[in-house]
C-alpha cells in the first residue's frame, strides 16, 4: 500500500502526463500551421504574403517557448478554500475544449502562488511546489496557508528554495520562476508605466527580478513591448554571457541583452579605463567638450586655398581659413546644422571669402558661385578641408592635448594613454555614441544631379533636416506631382491637365511645406524630379533663424522599456546614451548604491534618476539575501560603505577561510588544488594581479577573473588574493572590495600577505 505522499506524486504525474500530451498535441499544431503558412506563400499571390508571416511567426515562436520549457514544464498547485484548484507552469495551455489546463506563472491568476500567506491566504489553503526532473514528478513541497493547520509560516516553498539555493552553480544563471519570494514579485508585478527603482544588496535577487520582469511584461502587454522593444542593459560582456540564458527559458527571445560596453553597433568594449580617466570621459563636462572638439581644424586639413580665376590668383591663407571655419560653424550652430550636413555651408562661405578677393566689378557672382564652386580642384579641397567625420576619428582627437582643457598635466597624460590601446573602452562608447548624434550624417547627394542646379539647391541641403529633393513634377503625368523632402514618391498629385492656376496653387503649398521645414522660396527654376524627369525646383533663400524653426528628432534606436541592472555604476555620460534609448519608454532601474565602484557613481538615487533625465520612480526594496550565506555576509559587511543597511542573509552558515600567508603564490596554488571539483571555483585578484596568478591556477575548471569584472556573477567557492591590493587600485577600493567578497554561494577562501584592509570611515 503506498503512503499518502506517494499516492500524492503519483495523482500529480497524471496531470503532469496530461499536460505533455497536450504539449504534444500543440506542437504538432504549431508545425502543421508553419508548413501551411509557407506553403500558401509559395503557391499564393503576393497578397498572401503578409498572412503567411503572421501565421509562421506565431507558429514559431510558440515551437520555441514549448520547446524552451522541457524542464520542469508545471511547477505549482494552488488549493482554494471553495475546493477549486489549478496548476501553474512556465506557459498557459488550453485543453482540446479550450479549457485552461495550465496558468502561465505571469498570469494575474498565479500571483497567489507567491503572494499568498497564512496571515492574507487570498483563498488558498494549499500552495504546492512540484518538484520535477524533466516531465517526471519527483517530490511536492506543500505549504497549508489556513492558519489552523500551519501556524505562522516563516518562508513559502521553503523546501523548494532551499534545494534551489543549494544546487551548484553553473556558468549560466537560471531562473527562478519556481521559488520567487513575495517581495520579489511585487518588483516583477509593479506597474509598467514611469520609472520603477528597485534597491537591495547583494544576492538580493535584483538580476533575476529584472530579467522576470522583462518576461512579465512581455507577457501583459506584448503588442507594445515586443513591438516597441524591451533593452537589458548590464554593466558588462561576461555579465551579460552569465544572465544570457534566463531570459529563453523564460520563453523570451526578443529582449535585447547589452553590456554598457555593446551599446554602440560595431562596437565591443570590454575593458575598463582607470578610474582618473573614466572620471574624465564619463563627467558632465565631456558633451561639451566634445561639441567643441568636432569643430576643430581635422588633423591634416589643408592649410591654404589656391585658384586662379578669370586670371586673378585668389588665395585664402591659414588665418583666413581659421576665420572662415569659425564662420561656418557659427552659421551651422545658428541653424542647427551638424558637421557632417554642413559641408555646402562651408562651400558658401569659402565662395564668399574667394569672392571678395576677386577684383572688377564686371564679374557675376551667380556665375561665380556656379562655376568656382564645380571645379574639381574646389571640390577636392573642400572634401579634405571639411571631411566628413566620424565618431571615432573625432574621438580619437581627445588624445591631443592641445585640443583638450582637460585640467592638470597628469590628467591629460592619463588621458592621452588610454587611446594608445588598439581598441574602444567601455568609457569610451558613451562618448562614440553621443558624437554619432552630434556629428549627424552627410546629405545624401542625388544619384545625378543635374549641372546648373548646384548653387540652388545648396541651401536646400544645409538646413537641419535633411534634404534630398523637394521637386514640383509637371511632365511624369497629366497634372502636377510634389515630391517632399527625403522621399522619393510623391506626397501630393493632382490633375489632371496642367494649367497655370493648378502650378501656382501647388507652388504655394510647396512653399507653405518648405518654410515650415525652416527654408523660404524665392522663386522657381527647371530642376528634375527624383525619377529624373523634369520638373520645378524651388530657389531658396537662407534658412529662417533657427529659433523659428521645428527641433529635429532623431528617432535613431529607441525602445518601449528599459531595464537597467547594476545601475548604481552609471556615468553621467552613459545615462545620457541609455536616455537617449529610452525617450518614450517606461524603465526599471535595478542597483546596490553599497556596490558603487565608478568614480562618478551617483550620490544617492534621485541623482541618478535626474541624469536619466527622469525624477519621480516607485521604489521596491529585497531586503533578503539569497546568495551569500550569514558568516561570509558578516565579514564582507566591514568594506560596505557606512550609513548603508546591511542585508539579511536567509541561508546560516557559510564556510569562511581567512589566511595570512609569507608565501601567497604557494598558498594560492595550494588554495586551488583544494577547491572542491563540483560546482563554479573562481580565483578574483585585483586587475594588475591577474596575470602573474595566470600561472599559478592551472586548473581548467578555475576561472581566473579580475575584480574589475566579478559585479553580478557569483561561484560556489571563491578565493580572494590580497584584499589590500583591491582596496588600492581605486578611488572606491572599499566597495570594490565589497562587491568580491559577496560572490561566494557557499564558501571563501581570502589569502592575504599585506594586512587586511581597515574598512571605509
Ligand atoms: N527566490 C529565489 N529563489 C531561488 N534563488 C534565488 C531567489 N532569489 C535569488 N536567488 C538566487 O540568488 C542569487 C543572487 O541573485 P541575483 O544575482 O539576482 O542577486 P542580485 O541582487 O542581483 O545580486 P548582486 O547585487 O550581487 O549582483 C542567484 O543565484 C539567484 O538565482
Amino acid at each position: 500500500m503506498p503512503d499518502a505522499r506517494t499516492q500524492e506524486i503519483a495523482g500529480e504525474q497524471t496531470f503532469v502526463d496530461r499536460v505533455y500530451a497536450r504539449v504534444e498535441v500543440v506542437r504538432a499544431q504549431s508545425r502543421e500551421l508553419a508548413r501551411e503558412g509557407h506553403s500558401r506563400a509559395a503557391a499564393g499571390p503576393v497578397g498572401a504574403l503578409v498572412e503567411r508571416d503572421a501565421m509562421v511567426r506565431h507558429a514559431a515562436s510558440r515551437l520555441r517557448a514549448l520547446d524552451a520549457e522541457e524542464e520542469g514544464l508545471v511547477f505549482g498547485r494552488l488549493d482554494f478554500d471553495d475546493g477549486e484548484n489549478y496548476h501553474i507552469g512556465r506557459l498557459g495551455l488550453r485543453d482540446s475544449d479550450r479549457e485552461p489546463l495550465l496558468i502561465d506563472w505571469r498570469a494575474p491568476a498565479a500571483a497567489a502562488f507567491y503572494r499568498a500567506t497564512p496571515g492574507e491566504p487570498m483563498g488558498v489553503v494549499r500552495r504546492r511546489v512540484l518538484i520535477c526532473r524533466g516531465p517526471k514528478v519527483v517530490d511536492l513541497d506543500d505549504d497549508m496557508l489556513s492558519p489552523d493547520d500551519a501556524g505562522e509560516l516563516a518562508v513559502l516553498g521553503e523546501g523548494a528554495l532551499l534545494a534551489a539555493l543549494r544546487r551548484a552553480r553553473g556558468p549560466h544563471m537560471r531562473d527562478i520562476v519556481t521559488t520567487i519570494a513575495r517581495e520579489q514579485d511585487e518588483a516583477i508585478r509593479a506597474p509598467a508605466r514611469g520609472v520603477t527603482l528597485i534597491t537591495g544588496g547583494p544576492g538580493t535577487g535584483k538580476t533575476q527580478v529584472a530579467l522576470h520582469r522583462a518576461a512579465y511584461l512581455l507577457y501583459t502587454d506584448r503588442s507594445r513591448f515586443a513591438g516597441g522593444g524591451v533593452l537589458v542593459v548590464g554593466p558588462s560582456t561576461v555579465f551579460t554571457t552569465y544572465i544570457g540564458r534566463v531570459l529563453p527559458a523564460l520563453g523570451e527571445d526578443s529582449v535585447h541583452l547589452r553590456a554598457v560596453g555593446e551599446m554602440v553597433s560595431g562596437v565591443r568594449a570590454v575593458r575598463r579605463d582607470a578610474a582618473e580617466v573614466a572620471a574624465i570621459k564619463g563627467g558632465e563636462r565631456m558633451p561639451a567638450l566634445l561639441a567643441d572638439l568636432m569643430w576643430q581644424t581635422p588633423p591634416g586639413a589643408p592649410l591654404r586655398l589656391r585658384l586662379v580665376y578669370a586670371g586673378q590668383v585668389l588665395t585664402l591663407p591659414s588665418d583666413e581659413l581659421a576665420r572662415a571655419r569659425r564662420a561656418v560653424r557659427e552659421h551651422a550652430e545658428a541653424t542647427g546644422t551638424r558637421p557632417n550636413a554642413a559641408r555646402p555651408v562651408a562651400a558658401a562661405v569659402l565662395l564668399d571669402s574667394l569672392w571678395s578677393r576677386v577684383d572688377g566689378a564686371d564679374f557675376d557672382r551667380d556665375l561665380f558661385d556656379d562655376e568656382v564652386g564645380d571645379r574639381p580642384e574646389f571640390r577636392r579641397f573642400l572634401a579634405a578641408w571639411w571631411p566628413r567625420l566620424t565618431p571615432d576619428r573625432v574621438l580619437a582627437w581627445l588624445a591631443d592635448r592641445e585640443r583638450v582643457p582637460t585640467g592638470g598635466a597628469a590628467a591629460a597624460g592619463a588621458l592621452a594613454a588610454s587611446y594608445r590601446h588598439p581598441d574602444w573602452s567601455v568609457d569610451d562608447v558613451p562618448l562614440l555614441d553621443e558624437l554619432a548624434g552630434l556629428l549627424g550624417e552627410p546629405p545624401t547627394a542625388p544619384a545625378e544631379r543635374p549641372a546648373g542646379t548646384a548653387s540652388r539647391l545648396r541651401e536646400l541641403t544645409s538646413g537641419p533636416t535633411l534634404i534630398d529633393w523637394f521637386a514640383l513634377g509637371c511632365a511624369l503625368r497629366d497634372g502636377w506631382t510634389l515630391f517632399a523632402p527625403g522621399l522619393a514618391t510623391p506626397i501630393a498629385l493632382a490633375g489632371p491637365g496642367i494649367d497655370n492656376d493648378a502650378v501656382t496653387a501647388a507652388q504655394r503649398w510647396a512653399e507653405g511645406v518648405l518654410l515650415g521645414e525652416g527654408h523660404r522660396v524665392v522663386g522657381w527654376g527647371d530642376g528634375f524630379d527624383p525619377y529624373g524627369e523634369e520638373a520645378y525646383v524651388p530657389v531658396l533663400a537662407e534658412p529662417l533663424p533657427a529659433a523659428e524653426q521645428e527641433e529635429e528628432v532623431d528617432e535613431g534606436e529607441t525602445y518601449a522599456h528599459v531595464i537597467l541592472d547594476e545601475a548604481q555604476d552609471l556615468s553621467p555620460m552613459e545615462c545620457r546614451m541609455i536616455a537617449r534609448r529610452a525617450r518614450y519608454a517606461s524603465m526599471t532601474v535595478v542597483g546596490d548604491l553599497g556596490q558603487a565602484t565608478h568614480p562618478l557613481a551617483a550620490a544617492g538615487w534621485p541623482d541618478l534618476l535626474a541624469r536619466l533625465g527622469r525624477r519621480d520612480a516607485r521604489t521596491l526594496e529585497l531586503r533578503t539575501g539569497y546568495r551569500v550565506p550569514r558568516t561570509i555576509a558578516e565579514f564582507a559587511t566591514r568594506y560596505l560603505t557606512p550609513g548603508i543597511a546591511a542585508t539579511q542573509s536567509y541561508r546560516d552558515g557559510g564556510d569562511l577561510r581567512v589566511r595570512a600567508a609569507s608565501d601567497l603564490d604557494a598558498e594560492v596554488r595550494r588554495a586551488v588544488a583544494r577547491a572542491p571539483r563540483d560546482g563554479s571555483v573562481a580565483v578574483i585578484a585585483a586587475d594588475h594581479a591577474i596575470e602573474r596568478l595566470a600561472g599559478l591556477v592551472t586548473r581548467d575548471d578555475v576561472s581566473l577573473v579580475p575584480a574589475s569584472l566579478v559585479k553580478g556573477l557569483e561561484f560556489d567557492h571563491v578565493i580572494v588574493v590580497e584584499p589590500a591590493d583591491i582596496v588600492d587600485a581605486e578611488p572606491r577600493g572599499h566597495s570594490r572590495l565589497y562587491v568580491v567578497l559577496t560572490r561566494a554561494v557557499g564558501a571563501l577562501v581570502v589569502l592575504h600577505r599585506r594586512p587586511l584592509p581597515d574598512g571605509p570611515r
